[in-house]
């Protein structure tokens, strides 16, 4: 079929290759527009300075500036999508829009509502899986239900990637690039500043956060001679461990497939070491996640084990006190607090952070976990439904294939174990820097004289602890006695 004119609506896909909508609308249209829309229905709700509106602003210059290099434009609009998108496919007289799968509960309802208003325009709508390898129900159990364990799931996504080699082909646009519309009459209009969006500049720049296209390529770059050592590296917080490209993976700057591509590539050739499988493994997680709130959509909201709703978690205002001094970085457990300051101060958190501060959150403060997912989904740099959900439920183990919920993390053995120097905690908490090595974990077992010797004085530099571990631990068990016998 030729279509004569299209549209293809980027999302969360902000680059100019291998892209599956913009590669099929190409291939099936003479001329083909491309739209991008600041959607105020989700722009509403985030603070005025966010970094991730900062992200899309740069991002969204370097697309416009490879589409055209292309020959293309992008036609950049601050509205309610669900609306614009029907409007403008009228307007520039499109037969068809094109766009990339998104599995979150409210954009498949956005997207039913753009393609019911455009069916009823007579015109056409696409759509294509692009930001993961395998989706929906594409990998299923041998009794043909989706999986809800991670390992049998990890080994059947490899067996099919292995048998299917072309779903990690690249989807071409340069060679098909004759087909994207010139920049239309009047234009290119400048894309609108932050200011004319309702924002002002985040710290982005300050953090020399690299964004677009361009910046995700500069991480990989660099994270490939890194990757051989993931597997060790990627728990210690002090390290540049990990690829830093989960913004880039949530805004589709980078390609996934390209991703899997390359490493599946250098494991091929003998390389990659043992850290190569276990960050393929991390994607893979990451398919798992967006496949399990696709087919279960009910944890947006609800524990994946129904069972887990029943729980009775902390609730009024001292509640409210140790919710309000977790999310500040005041709890008196200085790992916790220093990857709080990560959060609040860069809007990145390290993975083993995010386990060891969302368990402390639930299982020491007894605090829902809605709260803390609520928490992050504001302050994540990289904040995407299906990881965030699964984390969080991972964490209060309400999730598929989630920690037993009898396993609590201790949060000074984890300081010990994963910061034994210090060194990320001083990064974050300066006021606790002359404390020892030793000490550094737990400021108040630390003899008063000796604080006073390095001038910390427990209550006024630092706060003392919000809860005693041991005790937190022993309250858990019993709050989570309601799910014993389904556990
Ligand atoms: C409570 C909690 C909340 C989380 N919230 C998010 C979130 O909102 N967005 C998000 O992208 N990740 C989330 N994660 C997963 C993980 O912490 C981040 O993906 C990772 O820290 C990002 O850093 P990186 O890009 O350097 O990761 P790397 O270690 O380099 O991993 C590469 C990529 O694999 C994927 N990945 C890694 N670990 C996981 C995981 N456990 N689950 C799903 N995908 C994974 C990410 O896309 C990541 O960019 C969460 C984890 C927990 C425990």
């Amino acid at each position: 079929m030729t279509i004569k004119t299209s549209l293809v609506w980027f999302r969360r896909d902000l680059r100019a290759f291998d892209h599956a909508a913009l590669h099929h609308a190409l291939r099936q249209s003479q001329t083909v527009h491309c739209v991008f829309v600041y959607d105020t229905a989700i722009l509403a709700a985030l603070p005025r300075r966010d970094r991730r509106v900062d992200f899309i602003h740069a991002s969204l210059a370097e697309l416009a500036g490879e589409l055209r290099q292309l020959g293309g434009d992008l036609i950049v609009l601050h509205a309610d999508a669900a609306e614009a998108i029907p409007r403008l496919a009228a307007e520039l007289n499109a037969d068809a829009v094109f766009a990339n799968h998104d599995y979150e509960p409210q954009a498949i309802a956005r997207d039913a509502t753009v393609a019911a208003a455009l069916t009823r325009d007579a015109r056409l709508w696409f759509s294509f899986k692009d930001q993961v390898i395998f989706e929906k129900d594409e990998v299923l159990t041998l009794s043909a239900k989706p999986y809800t364990v991670y390992t049998p799931y990890k080994n059947a996504w490899l067996k099919k990637m292995r048998a299917e080699p072309g779903c990690l082909a690249p989807f071409a646009i340069e060679p098909h690039a004759a087909s994207l519309a010139p920049p239309r009459a009047g234009t290119p209009v400048p894309l609108p500043t932050l200011g004319e969006l309702g924002f002002e500049p985040s710290n982005l720049a300050e953090l020399a956060i690299p964004t677009g296209m361009s910046g995700a390529s500069m991480l990989f770059e660099d994270f490939l001679p890194r990757v051989a050592r993931y597997d060790v590296a990627r728990d210690f917080p002090a390290l540049k461990g990990p690829s830093y490209l989960s913004m880039h993976l949530r805004f589709g700057t980078v390609s996934l497939r390209y991703l899997v591509r390359t490493i599946v590539d250098l494991m091929d050739r003998g390389g990659g070491g043992d850290g190569a499988p276990v960050w393929l493994a991390e994607l893979i997680w990451r398919d798992f996640y967006a496949m399990i709130l696709y087919q279960n959509p009910h944890v947006e909201g609800g524990a994946f084990k129904p069972a887990y709703d029943a729980i009775a978690w902390d609730t009024g205002p001292e509640a409210d006190a140790a919710f309000a001094a977790w999310c500040e970085g005041r709890t008196g457990y200085p790992l916790v607090d220093a990857a709080m300051a990560q959060l609040n101060q860069t809007g990145y958190m390290h993975n083993r952070l995010r386990m060891v501060t969302a368990c402390f959150l639930i299982k020491d403060l007894g605090i829902d976990w809605r709260r803390g997912e609520a928490y992050f989904a504001l302050h994540l740099n990289d904040f995407d439904l299906a990881s965030n959900n699964g984390g969080w439920q991972w964490a209060s183990s309400s999730g598929c294939d989630a920690q037993p919920y009898f396993r609590i993390f201790n949060p000074i053995t984890q300081s010990e174990k994963f910061d034994a120097s210090g060194r990320f905690i001083r990064r974050y908490l300066p006021q606790l820097k002359a404390l020892g090595d030793k000490e550094i974990h737990a400021p108040w077992l630390v003899p008063r004289m000796l604080l006073e010797q390095k001038n910390i004085v427990l209550g006024r530099d630092y706060p003392e602890p919000l809860v005693q571990h041991d005790e937190a631990r022993k309250e858990t068990l019993e709050r989570y006695a309601v799910v014993k016998v389904v556990a």
